[in-house]
């Protein structure tokens, strides 16, 4: 029996997806990007709530999951497709309707930064602006990066739910989201510009893509050269933050220098020079190769053209394939400003992928730029070609007017505000571009396209994991990248398929470029040159002989016997508090303000182990620190007419220099814990005062009630004041005077008679100095305080001061 006909197929509901073609698949593209933040502590009522976000915030973890309640688009989930309301038809020119994803139906925007679309902002503004969407009009759709034909009719929510390319998660409780779900791309060999106005989430969309932001992104998926990013790419990314953070005590030679050895792998001496020369010559910024960096408040240095170059050149070091910029001209006149964009646009014809982010370009730079996207309150209201920006919003009903600079309208239409706050234009025109990435053409298809690719490209990767398959793979005619790549003529896209196919950039063996001794030597070097300027600094050197020549003078030449014990005490306790002070306070800034943020962004940058920068900055650190200590005691120590032996100014030398280490440790320790410099400056000042008052000298500690007796315990400085105590005296006898201290007894009111001379047991016993535990004992438990405080600023470092690596919460 012949089996019934087949209904035919029916035609299909949505166009196919749009082939990316080889520059795109070579560059960088993003699809439904999410990205919640915890709201601020100070922001929530509840004392419970309060404590989440303190929670969230200390530990860098946004959101914990999905669900929960909320009010804006992600909070309480999307609402059920089709069920988008259509923005009212109050609009002029004969606009229709917009359909409005699910996505922008909420009440109030989650961001908390505007309010969300609702019919009554709308319909209630006496806007003079009004739109139309492309098919109002029978426009025809302006060329959306992906191709494919305009919708023919008002998208409805559900298209938009069913043509997402990745839903967008919920936000979790107690979270903003800044990031709505944006997808785009940008190509290789092409410079991409985001734009927006102040906090339309550019920079956070940039840190997402370099993995630098700080909670990870909250929902989608991201390709680089059609890959997932993995640490094989780590280097091929480079990322040339907003603020220009260098070591102002270098010269731009000496820091390209410097970033070569640690960045570059198995390059040779000649090698690295060369590539330095080279990106000085590219940036021209031989002419200022020997000026300092400075940091335009204390140390002059480079200008700020100059440093936004170094800023760039710096990254280029490591020949990036995809270089991305936060905010490259900011703070530069029009003129450098245009300068830098040519010079992206320069980088970008050599077949690199460059995204920035711009302020406000001037239409000469416009016309450098391939893609733009623009942004408004985390949400795209354009993606594509630059020049397909202004026809796109002359098909809403938006035209520039003549005259105008595209990107200040651009700005204009996303900053516009009616009376009431409210931004009905904005929200539209997120509208508008929702439904045509909804109808296929837009960004997010060739975003989701490339993202399909990728991870059928992982799947044979893993499938096939030989080298012979990876050069197959990438190699002109293989079944992955490199087959794609092959089938375009384009000029960008030979450079990019040269690049991609570069040996090396497939694999990357190692976390780090160099080895760890070579990152600590490199390091240490770069330490003992940013403090050439402070330890040869006269004025701290005269301070120390200063004082050292007061002090030598005030306690002049003691007399041997029992008059001047006192005195004697004294000056040792003097010099130890004086020695505590010092290290502390230059510790305690050692961190923030001054180097934090350099190690932050360079081990962002993924340049070098945290133990290498501590041991290479403590090494170099320690012998500096000691200078001034043993130029005082050369000076102050046999002024006074303290012990006269060799040995026993040996002994007091190594004592002194364990406070100075003690209070650098504890310094640092501080230094690395906390990030506010006058909380700093005050827990620093509170623990040499405790030591101080604890020491021994000022206050009899054995006299005091137990409960808080057991203070003396965590003073560094009586370990130290004792074992200089015993240095001084140990085995030595004192004639007594004529009129009888403590120290021989016999005062009036005490009993017991005067016992001449006086032994160094007297003085313990005077001074409550614990004999039992001898010069050794204190000298180890000063060591022991090194140890500790060095071990737990180093973990402080790593665990709460400096964050570099970013809490994922969906892998990317
Ligand atoms: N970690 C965070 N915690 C709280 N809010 C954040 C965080 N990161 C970003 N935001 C908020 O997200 C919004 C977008 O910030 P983003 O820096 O991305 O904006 P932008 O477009 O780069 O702005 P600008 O041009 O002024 O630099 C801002 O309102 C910002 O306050």
């Amino acid at each position: 029996m012949d089996s019934p006909a087949l209904p035919p197929a029916p035609p299909p509901l949505v166009p196919a997806p749009p082939t990316p073609d080889a520059a795109t698949m070579a560059g960088v593209s993003w699809s439904g990007l999410s990205y919640d933040v915890p709201v601020s502590p100070a922001s929530t009522t509840s004392p419970a709530a309060r404590a989440r976000a303190w929670l969230a915030a200390l530990t860098g973890r946004g959101s914990g999951g999905g669900g929960g309640g909320g009010n804006g688009d992600g909070g309480g989930g999307s609402p059920p497709a089709g069920r988008g309301p259509l923005l009212p038809t109050h609009m002029a020119n004969g606009a229709t309707p917009v359909a409005v994803p699910a996505d922008l139906t909420a009440k109030g925007d989650d961001s908390g930064l505007s309010s969300g679309v609702s019919s009554g902002s709308s319909s209630g503004s006496s806007r003079p602006l009004a739109m139309k969407t492309p098919a109002a009009d029978g426009a025809a759709a302006p060329n959306g990066v992906g191709g494919g034909d305009a919708a023919t009719g008002t998208a409805t929510a559900a298209t938009a739910a069913a043509r997402a390319p990745t839903g967008t998660p919920p936000r979790a409780p107690n979270t903003n989201r800044i990031l709505h779900g944006v997808s785009g791309v940008a190509p290789a060999g092409q410079l991409t510009v985001l734009l927006g106005p102040s906090g339309a989430g550019k920079t956070s969309l940039l840190n997402l893509l370099a993995g630098r932001s700080q909670y990870g992104p909250s929902g989608g998926t991201m390709t680089f050269a059609g890959a997932p990013r993995g640490r094989r790419l780590r280097r091929q990314l480079a990322y040339c933050m907003q603020a220009d953070i260098f070591s102002p005590r270098l010269t731009v030679a000496e820091t390209l220098r410097f970033t070569a050895r640690l960045r570059i792998r198995g390059a040779s001496r000649a090698e690295r020079e060369a590539r330095v020369a080279g990106v000085l010559a590219q940036l021209r910024l031989e002419g200022c190769a020997d000026t300092l960096m400075g940091d335009g408040v204390v140390v002059k240095g480079v200008s700020g053209g100059e440093r936004k170059r170094v800023n760039i050149a710096n990254e280029l070091l490591t020949d990036p394939s995809t270089l991305l910029l936060d905010e490259p001209t900011s703070g530069l006149d029009s003129a450098t400003a245009l300068t830098v964009v040519r010079l992206l646009r320069a980088l970008a014809d050599e077949g690199r992928t460059i995204i920035t982010t711009l302020h406000q370009p001037s239409s000469q730079m416009l016309a450098l730029f391939d893609n733009i996207m623009l942004l408004s309150s985390g949400r795209v209201v354009y993606s594509g070609p630059a020049e397909g920006a202004l026809p796109h919003f002359a098909s809403l009903g938006l035209p520039c007017p003549p005259h105008y600079n595209p990107c200040d309208f651009f700005l204009q239409l996303l900053t516009d505000a009616a009376p009431d706050g409210s931004q009905p234009v904005t929200r539209q025109l997120e509208a508008a571009w929702a439904a045509r990435e909804a109808a296929g053409d837009g960004a997010s298809a060739v975003a989701a396209a490339v993202a399909t690719a990728a991870a059928a490209a992982a799947a044979a990767a893993a499938a096939e994991s030989s080298p012979a398959a990876t050069a197959a793979a990438v190699g002109p005619g293989g079944a992955g990248g490199g087959g794609l790549l092959a089938t375009t003529a384009a000029g960008a896209a030979r450079s990019v398929r040269k690049r991609v196919r570069t040996p090396g950039v497939r694999e990357e063996p190692r976390k780090y470029p160099v080895g760890w001794w070579t990152q600590a030597v490199v390091l240490g070097g770069r330490s003992a040159i940013q403090r050439r300027g402070e330890v040869l600094e006269w004025v701290q050197m005269f301070q120390i002989v200063a004082v050292a020549f007061l002090v030598g003078i005030m306690w002049f030449q003691l007399e041997q016997t029992e008059r001047t014990l006192d005195e004697r005490v004294s000056i040792l306790f003097f010099i130890c508090v004086f020695f505590s002070f010092i290290p502390m306070f230059s510790a305690i800034f050692s961190f923030m303000p001054a180097e934090g943020p350099v190690l932050h962004k360079e081990r962002s940058s993924g340049a070098y182990r945290l133990s290498a920068f501590f041991v290479a900055k403590t090494t170099v650190e320690t012998p500096v620190e000691l200078l001034y200590p043993a130029l005082f005691s050369i000076v102050a120590y046999w002024m006074a007419g303290l012990r006269s032996s060799a040995g026993a100014f040996a002994l007091h030398l190594f004592i002194l220099a364990l406070i100075v280490l003690t209070a650098q440790s504890i310094g640092l320790f501080v230094s690395a814990s906390v990030r506010n410099v006058k909380l700093a400056q005050v827990l620093g000042s509170l623990t040499v005062l405790l030591a101080l008052l604890a020491g021994g000298y000022y206050v009899n500690n054995n006299t005091l009630p137990g409960w808080i007796a057991w203070v003396k315990t965590f003073s560094f400085i009586k370990y130290g004041f004792e074992a200089m105590v015993i240095t001084e005296v140990q085995g030595r006898t004192f004639p007594c005077a004529a009129v009888p201290t403590i120290y021989s007894g016999g005062l009036p009111g005490t009993p017991g008679d005067r016992v001449c001379p006086v032994t160094a047991a007297a003085i313990y016993r005077a001074r409550e100095v614990d004999d039992g535990l001898g010069v050794a004992g204190n000298v180890g438990v000063l060591l022991l305080w090194i140890a500790l405080f060095r071990v737990a600023a180093y973990c402080s470092l790593k665990w709460l001061h400096v964050t570099h690596k970013p809490s994922r919460r969906v892998a990317v």
